[in-house]
């Protein structure tokens, strides 16, 4: 018996000799695969990067116990985006799910039960063209508000403009998808932003390293009180907004009853192609397609991503996660890297101005239409180039349903995880030229275009699980910048260089620089 024990020790020691000497697995280890590299953030894009290098745009390694295929490959991007059986997100969604609920984000799509796909049509309207245009107005009355906010900065010392930004993100995803009421910018400041701050911060832990989830390991950190502050601050507001909402829906309900017995004429309705996010959840609440939870959580999550608050006691229930992150933390990132971007080259700062110069020829308060975008050329080039180099989602991931034939000849079985690293896909020599990994409005030219794959370049994916608010988030966007960008001059001393990327499930910089910002006398 002491001999077949020593014989097993001896075998599985060689394994480990054999894995680890081999060059192919030398930085995979045995039995956690590479579960080491998630746990510190600031290596995760380098780690894959090198493993790209070594073993081409489609590898496998593990999770602890999960297979996992990362694919750095548009072909055969493609081929999983646009897969039924693909349709559902990887295992470490489920960390959302624990802290925000489950929403659109992390919805499965499984074959009894289609929770995503009934949820993705109801919201679809919710994002069409017309109501995307009537938003405009809303979006250069926030803009101008910012303006003012930055105009005490402007001729100052470096400033770090994230904060700002981000409240008034936050102010227009709150505006636009729960209703046109005004906001007070003083609170958001001071407390929903920092609120959301630490639930995001939260939630990426949690999502990284499960353990996470222990209460006393939070206590331990020392983070459960912040944490615990933030998640009451959020749910807060958001209940207040709903319960408004919802008073207002169920009254409009009971006059509509009324009129009906007095009249047949229901010219006063809203047509159902020109609602809001929260009237089309609350109308399903109301012809009980949705339950009250649903509404919390789809409401939630896509300004906040906050849980329904009884449902669990625990420390993480109802804590920020991605919508609320895709709502206005993904924009404002967006938004605030562009700058910096444009500050670190400043010859594409002077193209983006004089370009704004011909649109804009007068000082003073714009208003800009969707038209005036459309012909911002140089400007889209300036945003497609920050999302290539900079991928506000880095990573995407998703699980097998059934077994699926790639055209590489690989078949993947039910259960395996995906990860597409759309950040490294974006920085490929072979792709994007020898200078992949600078900064080039350039390569946006629709000559440099022509050869490219179309999933080449995915900062909202592509396929059946795209980002429902893509073009809300591109028009925001230009409108923002185009506002900023025709009032101030932004510069910093801050090299691109020496920038450090973090997996944060958004992209995050371990240090992000100040700016300082001057005003535009012409
Ligand atoms: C620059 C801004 C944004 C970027 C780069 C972005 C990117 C993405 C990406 C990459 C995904 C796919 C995630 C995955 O497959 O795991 C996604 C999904 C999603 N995004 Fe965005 N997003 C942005 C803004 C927004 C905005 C403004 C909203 C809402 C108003 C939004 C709502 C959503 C939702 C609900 C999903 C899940 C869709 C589904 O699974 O059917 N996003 N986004």
């Amino acid at each position: 018996m002491q001999s077949l024990s020593l014989y097993f020790t001896l075998i599985t020691l060689l394994w480990i000799y054999w894995l680890w000497t081999r060059r192919k697995f030398y930085s995979l280890y045995p039995f956690i695969g590479m579960a080491h590299h998630l746990i510190r953030r600031e290596e995760v894009l380098a780690k894959l990067s090198v493993y790209n290098q070594m073993y081409g745009p489609v590898w496998c390694s593990w999770v602890g116990p999960y297979p996992f295929v990362v694919i750095s490959d548009p072909v055969i991007a493609q081929e999983v985006l646009l897969s039924p059986n693909c349709v559902n997100k990887c295992f470490i969604y489920n960390g959302l799910d624990y802290t925000v609920g489950s929403s659109l984000f992390s919805l499965k799509g499984i074959h009894q039960k289609p929770r995503w796909s009934v949820h993705r049509k109801i919201f679809n309207p919710a994002f069409n063209h017309k109501i995307l245009l009537s938003f405009i107005p809303l979006f250069n009355e926030e803009v101008d508000a910012l303006v003012l906010t930055l105009d005490k900065y402007a001729g100052k010392g470096p400033v770090d403009l994230m904060q700002n930004i981000q409240t008034y993100t936050l102010c227009l995803a709150t505006r636009t998808t729960m209703g046109g009421v005004s906001i007070d910018r003083d609170q958001f400041e001071k407390t929903l932003v920092q609120s959301y701050q630490s639930a995001l911060e939260h939630t990426a832990d949690v999502v990284f390293s499960p353990w996470l989830k222990c209460e006393f390991l939070q206590r331990m950190r020392g983070k459960q009180k912040k944490y615990s502050r933030a998640k009451m601050d959020i749910n807060r507001f958001v209940r207040k907004r709903l319960r408004v909402n919802l008073r207002i829906a169920l009254t409009s309900t009971c006059f509509k009853l009324v009129n009906a017995q007095l009249s047949t004429d229901d010219s006063g309705e809203r047509s159902p192609d020109n609602s809001l996010f929260i009237d089309i959840a609350i109308e399903n609440f109301k012809c009980d397609r949705f339950t009250r939870t649903s509404v919390d959580n789809e409401c939630g999550a896509i300004v906040f991503g906050v849980r329904n608050a009884s449902s669990t006691s625990s420390i993480a229930n109802f804590l920020v996660f991605i919508s609320y992150t895709q709502a206005f933390e993904t924009t404002a990132n967006s938004i605030v890297y562009t700058l910096m971007l444009l500050a670190m080259f400043p010859n594409c700062q002077e193209k983006v101005y004089e370009e704004l110069l011909s649109e804009f020829p007068e000082m003073g308060n714009l208003n800009i239409t969707y038209n005036n975008t459309q012909n911002l050329i140089y400007m889209d080039m300036v945003l497609n180039e920050t999302m290539r180099v900079l991928a506000p989602v880095p990573l995407v991931a998703r699980e097998t349903m059934n077994d699926i034939k790639l055209s590489n000849g690989v078949t993947l079985p039910s259960g395996v995880q995906i990860a597409i690293d759309i950040f490294n896909m974006h920085r490929r020599k072979d792709i994007w030229g020898p200078e992949a990994d600078t900064f080039n409005p350039d390569n946006f030219l629709s000559a440099n275009m022509q050869n490219k794959h179309s999933y080449a370049f995915i900062p909202f994916t592509k396929g059946l699980r795209y980002c429902i608010g893509w073009k809300y988030a591109l028009l925001s966007t230009k409108i923002t910048l185009a506002k900023l960008l025709r009032n101030y001059k932004f510069t910093t001393d801050f090299k691109f260089e020496n920038l450090k990327f973090v997996e944060d499930i958004t992209l995050k910089l371990q240090q992000l620089p100040l700016f300082t910002i001057e005003r535009r006398n012409e």
